[in-house]
């Protein structure tokens, strides 16, 4: 897997910066395509590719929680750049194909008890997924159709547009400090450039779980939909984005998040330094263990 991981960060980033100048919503996301064809299959993300419309829908399907381990990080940074390069594709959906969870964010396991290269390795994939998104030139809409914790809620923060399931148990948000850690300077400026700087201060310093009505409030989801509509109400949100022409909305997706990916692409290798330092730190892996336990505990 390092292997693909590696070939993968090869990879340049093609999207805007080097380009421009279960449950029956879900079987509703299958009948909605139903002109799609098979685009990808790999064990824990699912592609599917309608060539009439140019819409690819991407669906996690990594059982418990879709956590972001570094397979899944790779998988994902690998179909987002294979999307980026098909001209035919013009917009990517992503949702859940597992009930109740979009994502539960970073595999903690990823981050818990392993080694300083370990950490380097699973950093740079989640630093690669990002870029891709974030940087991606096709209109990207997360139909979240359920809980969406901390690295979930960064992926759908990376679209252009959100639609929530309007399940008041379903929650959104940057919950890192709750677990003992910080989220880094670019999940902050992520969360910044959708919701600004007073919601990601109180967000982020009380490590906040929006419930999805909350969440529609301050602007972290653009709209709540009944669950079973989430995937056919982020289909036709995707049409009215595509009636705008392709280069103009490119260039104005650039132009508001070029200095955000700037950022991180001129502190890439320090903030894999940071992450590695503050990881390996005893009292973070003890808060990670405390935090671990107490989901299995949750369950219990
Ligand atoms: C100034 C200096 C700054 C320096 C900064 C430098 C670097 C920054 C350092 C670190 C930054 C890290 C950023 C981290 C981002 C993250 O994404 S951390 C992950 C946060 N995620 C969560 O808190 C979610 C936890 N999970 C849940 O709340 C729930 O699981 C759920 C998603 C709501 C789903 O609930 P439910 O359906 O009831 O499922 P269970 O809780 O029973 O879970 C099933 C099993 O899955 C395991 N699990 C859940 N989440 C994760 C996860 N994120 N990673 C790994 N495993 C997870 C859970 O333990 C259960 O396992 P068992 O079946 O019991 O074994």
């Amino acid at each position: 897997m390092s292997s693909i991981l590696r070939r993968c960060t090869k990879l340049t980033h093609s999207g805007i910066l080097s380009m421009l100048p279960g449950s029956n919503g879900r079987s509703c996301a299958l009948q909605y395509f139903a002109s799609e064809k098979r685009y990808s299959t790999s064990s824990k993300i699912k592609v599917d590719l309608d060539s009439n419309t140019g819409v690819a829908i991407m669906q996690f399907q990594s059982p418990p929680v879709n956590s972001l381990s570094l397979d899944f990080l790779t998988e994902f940074a690998i179909n987002i750049e294979k999307l980026e390069l098909d001209r035919s594709c013009r917009g990517v959906i992503i949702t859940s194909a597992l009930p109740k969870v979009f994502s539960a964010g970073l595999d903690i396991l990823e981050m818990y008890q392993k080694s300083p290269e370990h950490y380097v390795e699973f950093w740079k994939a989640v630093q690669e997924a990002w870029f891709k998104l974030y940087g991606s030139s096709k209109v990207t809409i997360a139909a979240i159709n359920g809980n969406s914790p901390a690295g979930g809620c960064l992926l759908a923060m990376c679209c252009d547009y959100r639609i929530m399931a309007e399940n008041p148990r379903y929650s959104i948000g940057l919950n890192e400090t709750q677990l003992g850690i910080v989220a880094p300077f670019w999940f902050k400026d992520t969360m910044q450039n959708v919701v600004g700087h007073r919601e990601t201060e109180k967000g982020l310093q009380l490590g906040k779980l929006y419930t999805a009505p909350e969440a529609l409030k301050v602007g972290l989801v653009d709209e709540l939909v009944p669950e079973e509509k989430v995937v056919s109400s982020a289909a036709e949100a995707m049409s009215k984005w595509l009636a705008i022409p392709d280069h103009a909305r490119q260039l104005s997706k650039s132009m508001m998040r070029k200095p955000t990916i700037d950022r991180l692409l001129a502190a890439r290798e320090a903030d894999i330094t940071n992450f590695v330092s503050f990881t390996s730190k005893d009292s973070i892996q003890k808060s990670l263990g405390m935090y671990m336990e107490m989901l299995k505990k949750r369950r219990s």
